[in-house]
């Protein structure tokens, strides 16, 4: 039985789903002791996705039922109802130093830079896009404070969650904890965040759409991920708050598997010496292709999780961050800390098997590009947005698929390079 188990937010709710955010994310938990918000609402603002994207569910103790076409996940193995309580009281206490009264300003996420920015990087060309997008106002000081109260007692009650993490080849290491799961039932407003932050950016960079040719034509093959457009299919894989003191560094790697990255600076620039954010913008470590970055504390980087990133050597001070990537398979179970892929078998077999298809249909419009025909006439924007919907569920739509392979819009040839790497 696999009905999406919805609840749509009436529009018609006396508080509006936009009052409801801001609500919850001037308290995003619901362990509230004043009772301004419920979890029940902060729910309803967490369920929240931009344009009817999906709505996602979880109840009280690791729960979480239904995501878009994923119908398992974390039932039968949530966390045990004594920690569960202990967290809960944890989580209370913590929180009675935080003010929650609703008092703070709530600035709205605004995009400070791409990189590269097709408007001023002299290395741009048509087809290249943005790796990176750099975010101000990710979270508040609020928000940092309920995630910094949730690692306090996740550490303290689950100490095999906070672990000193060796990067290979002495490339150094930070120290993290792992707070997913725990962040979705205990800070939901915040899990809605991450997902609101890579949403503007990738409709920022324009991750999902075709790019173009010298010449101006529509170039099908230089969209990324073909996963990526769906965020149905897109997990929490994990999210980690990590930090580096000490000699700590972070060596150059990519965070395979995943599809966005997303870093949330808990630190101010002035708090460390060293410890620059790095990345690459292709996989050649060209270093005038590279770019360090020492973003505000509360900015967000967000970027495609597989381009080579990397933290040099912390000199002094410490470096906090919060670290969360999303990925094409279910937010994992309590047990999991950081999945591989084949931890969520089924989902892996058949996200092959669409991706598959996705490559085929990339080559099948590639052909017709190189054919010199044009099968865009009667496509638009929005028409796009809905067969993209709808494309990435199933593995019984052929008439659909094929009918799509036609319009020459989400073709990837990334997709047949990326397919060798999982
Ligand atoms: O601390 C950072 O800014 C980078 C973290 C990172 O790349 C990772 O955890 O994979
Ligand atoms: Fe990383």
């Amino acid at each position: 039985g696999s009905e999406p188990n919805e609840t749509p937010v009436p529009s018609s709710d006396e508080e509006t789903l936009v009052t409801l955010k801001r609500k919850c994310r001037q308290n995003p938990t619901w362990t509230s002791l004043d009772g301004s918000i419920s979890f029940e609402k902060c729910r309803k603002a967490w369920s929240y996705r931009p344009r009817s994207l999906p709505q996602r569910h979880f109840g009280r103790s690791g729960s979480m039922t239904d995501v878009g076409h994923w119908t398992h996940f974390w039932e039968d193995d949530g966390m045990a109802l004594e920690l569960e309580r202990q967290m809960e009281a944890c989580m209370g206490d913590g929180l009675k130093e935080v003010n929650t009264d609703g008092g703070e300003t709530v600035f709205e996420p605004l995009v400070k830079e791409k990189y590269p920015d097709p408007v001023d990087d002299e290395e741009w060309h048509p087809d290249t896009k943005p790796v990176l997008v750099h975010i101000k106002h990710a979270l508040t000081e609020m928000e940092v404070m309920h995630i910094q109260v949730l690692q306090n007692c996740v550490q303290k009650l689950d100490p095999e969650r906070h672990e000193y993490r060796p990067f290979e080849n002495n490339l150094g290491g930070n120290t993290v904890t792992f707070l997913s799961t725990l962040l979705q039932m205990f800070l939901p407003g915040i899990a809605s965040q991450i997902y609101n932050l890579a949403y503007l950016a990738q409709e920022e960079a324009n991750w999902t759409e075709p790019g173009f040719e010298e010449n101006g034509e529509e170039n099908p093959l230089t969209a990324y991920d073909p996963r990526a457009p769906d965020f149905r299919a897109l997990g929490l894989r994990t999210s980690e708050y990590l930090s580096y003191e000490g000699d700590g560094q972070l060596g150059l790697h990519a965070d395979s598997e995943s599809i966005y990255t997303v870093l949330i600076a808990l630190s101010d620039p002035e708090d460390y010496d060293g410890g620059e954010f790095e990345i690459y913008w292709d996989k050649q470590m060209d270093p005038n292709e590279k770019r360090s970055l020492k973003p505000e504390k509360l900015s967000a980087l967000v970027f495609l999780s597989e381009e080579l990133h990397g933290v040099t050597h912390i000199v002094s001070g410490t470096r906090k961050t919060f670290a969360n990537e999303l990925w094409m398979f279910p937010d994992p179970t309590y047990e999991m800390l950081r999945p591989h892929p084949r931890e969520f078998l089924e989902e892996y077999v058949d996200m092959l098997s669409r991706l598959s298809r996705h490559v085929q249909r990339s080559l099948d419009s590639a052909r017709q590009i190189d054919l010199g025909e044009d099968s865009r006439d009667s496509d638009d924007e929005s028409e796009d947005e809905e067969s993209e919907d709808e494309s990435e569920d199933t593995g019984e739509e052929e008439e659909e698929e094929k009918e799509k392979g036609k319009d020459g819009r989400r073709p990837e040839q990334r997709a047949a390079l990326q397919s060798d790497e999982l």
